[in-house]
């Protein structure tokens, strides 16, 4: 850990797994501009100018989660949910409908989603922002954008919206940013993309908006085969398949297994690499000149993604969810196979096994099973709610407040409340310091992972500069140019984590800018985390020479020895 200096206060580790993404900006835009927000259809600013009638606001009452958006419920909107299996066109059709709009907004679920649909839009002459909870890549003109969910202005108003794989509203953790683009974009055309499963939620919940829907539903555009027999043994391996594993162990314990038996090269992409590592290595693996022929991934691939995969192989159908391992669920086994065999790529007809003849019946009952109807979608109080609450409770700590949020919340049938654990994670640890409620809430909304030692310890660094000085330098705790490629397992996780931690900072930056000032230093530190990952992944296993695919060794010492933002 010899770049991470003064990180002093070890935190104690918590059985929870990962749960917040990015969601701020919303939140924000909710106390700037949300003070006419409707809590059970009274105003708040009316009741809240009034301290004795706020007293009589139940703030715990979310069962009318429609009259916080203001913005939306004065359209007519047009829904257009487009259902269907994987690879039936659902975003395609949608994307269309988008890139012939005046102005618009696309919202998936991942950065690469984000990332692949602004490259969609430019390529076609659309001018297309895209926006993540730690990126902005402005382009000349736009009145595109194509987001992450969280990131959703639910203050201005489009021409048209796409909210991608919008079953994720019934996700335990990210569940309400879905909900929250549902029921808040403001557009005259609202088309939504997912699984049927979530069609007769979504109408429900509609009906108390005054929305006009309507349900498109599509077949899938080329066959999937779930084969018979299983893969057996990786010699059985070809070019195009893609293995699929849930731990990064195993991930590299697989790259390695194929490719000391000499035929082929595997990109990898799982949930902690970088992000640009992630879509370095997917588009590998989809340039057809490329070596990397084969890919090893965890579920990170397993939405809407469009790779040149020809046959998925489930190394396993079991699965850790941070509490035990469970079998995968029925919409995970589809959401996965269904990245083989995509519409127009190189392999149009797709294949889907198991490595072991165990799993197959599972397997094969998952992909000709409906995924289970969806019951209720997530909610999670509001910024604003909390604040006001607040104000009546001054001497309540932001942890507390989330807490009496969590144990008493009123909810109607359709919404459960989201997971806040991870959110309580950071208020336990940040809640002692001199810092504004709004400011606790930022840093428990950021990308911290708390159960990474090295993340949560940058957290608290972060925050307790900031609440002492209003300023926190990178170089306070990070010393540029002491960044190596790993040589072990243990120090590329390392590398990983010091790489989440440049990401806090740079996330950081987007919304406390003056007291952030490194974001460029930072960035480009992060840069240079993700090519020595991928020095490192190019080490492992089996080598072939392979030219050009990263600055060559003496470009890379350059690189290190000095600030720069080169290969941003
Ligand atoms: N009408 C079409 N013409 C040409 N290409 C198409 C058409 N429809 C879909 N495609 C292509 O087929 C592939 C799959 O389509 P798409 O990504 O829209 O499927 P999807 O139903 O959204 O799948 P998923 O559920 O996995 O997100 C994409 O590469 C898309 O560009
Ligand atoms: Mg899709």
């Amino acid at each position: 850990m010899a770049a991470l200096l003064l990180l002093r206060r070890k935190l104690s580790t918590f059985a929870f797994s990962r749960v917040l993404d990015d969601n701020v900006e919303g939140f924000r835009l909710h106390v700037e501009l949300n003070i006419r927000a409707l809590v059970g259809g009274y105003s708040l600013s009316r009741q809240y100018s009034n301290r004795s009638s706020a007293k009589k606001i139940d703030f715990t009452d979310l069962t009318c989660p429609h009259t916080w958006y203001p913005n939306a419920r004065r359209k007519n909107r047009k829904v257009i949910l487009h259902v269907g299996p994987t690879n039936s066109g659902k975003t395609y059709q949608a994307l269309k409908r988008l890139e012939s709009s005046p102005s618009g907004i696309y919202c998936g679920p991942l950065r690469l989603l984000a990332w692949e649909v602004a490259k969609r839009l430019n390529k076609a002459k659309v001018p297309c922002d895209l926006i993540t909870g730690q990126e902005r890549d402005e382009v000349d003109g736009a009145k595109h954008k194509s987001v992450t969910v969280e990131m959703a202005d639910v203050t201005f108003d489009y021409s048209c919206a796409v909210v991608d794989e919008i079953q994720m509203l019934g996700c335990k953790t990210r569940g309400f940013s879905f909900t929250r683009a549902l029921l808040g974009i403001s557009a005259n055309e609202l088309h939504l993309c997912g699984d049927p499963a979530a069609v007769p939620l979504i109408e429900e919940i509609l009906k108390v908006t005054s929305d006009d829907v309507e349900v498109r539903h599509y077949n899938r555009l080329s066959p999937l085969i779930p084969l018979k027999k299983p893969l057996g043994s990786f010699h059985n391996i070809h070019k195009g398949d893609c293995i699929v594993t849930f731990s990064r162990q195993k991930i590299y314990k697989l790259k390695k297994e194929i490719e000391n038996g000499g035929k082929h090269l595997c990109s990898v992409v799982y949930g902690s690499l970088p992000p640009e590592t992630r879509t370095r290595q997917a588009t590998m693996f989809n340039d057809s000149s490329s070596e990397f022929d084969v890919l090893v991934a965890s579920d990170a691939i397993g939405m809407g993604l469009n790779l040149n995969i020809s046959r998925i192989i489930f190394s396993t159908m079991k699965k850790f969810d941070g509490n035990e391992m469970r079998d995968l669920t029925i919409a995970e086994v589809k959401q996965i196979a269904g990245r083989a065999g995509r519409y127009g790529s190189k392999f149009p007809t797709g294949e889907v096994t198991c490595l072991d003849v165990d799993d197959l019946p599972l397997l094969h009952t998952s992909l000709n099973s409906p995924s289970p109807i969806l019951e209720r979608a997530g909610l999670f109080p509001t910024f604003d709610l909390m604040y006001m609450y607040s104000r009546l409770h001054p001497r309540k700590g932001l942890y507390q407040i989330l807490e009496y949020f969590l144990e008493n919340v009123k909810l109607s049938q359709n919404y459960f409340i989201t997971d806040g654990a991870e959110m309580l994670k950071v208020a336990a640890v940040i809640d002692e310091m001199p810092l504004s409620l709004h400011d606790k809430y930022l840093f428990c909304i950021s990308p911290v992972d708390m159960d990474d030692d090295i993340s949560s310890q940058g957290l608290t660094q972060f925050a307790q500069s900031y609440a002492k000085k209003g300023i926190v330098r990178l170089k306070e705790i990070f010393t540029p140019g002491t960044l190596r490629v790993p040589q072990t397992e243990n120090a590329l996780k390392e590398l990983e984590s010091i790489h989440k931690v440049l990401d806090l900072y740079v996330w950081l930056s987007f919304r406390l800018e003056e007291s952030f000032p490194d974001r460029e230093l930072a960035a480009s530190q992060k840069a240079i985390c993700s090519m020595l990952i991928e020095e490192f992944l190019q080490g492992l296993g089996w080598q072939k020479p392979i030219a050009n695919k990263l600055p060559s060794r003496s470009k890379l010492s350059t690189l290190l020895s000095k600030d720069t933002t080169q290969y941003l």
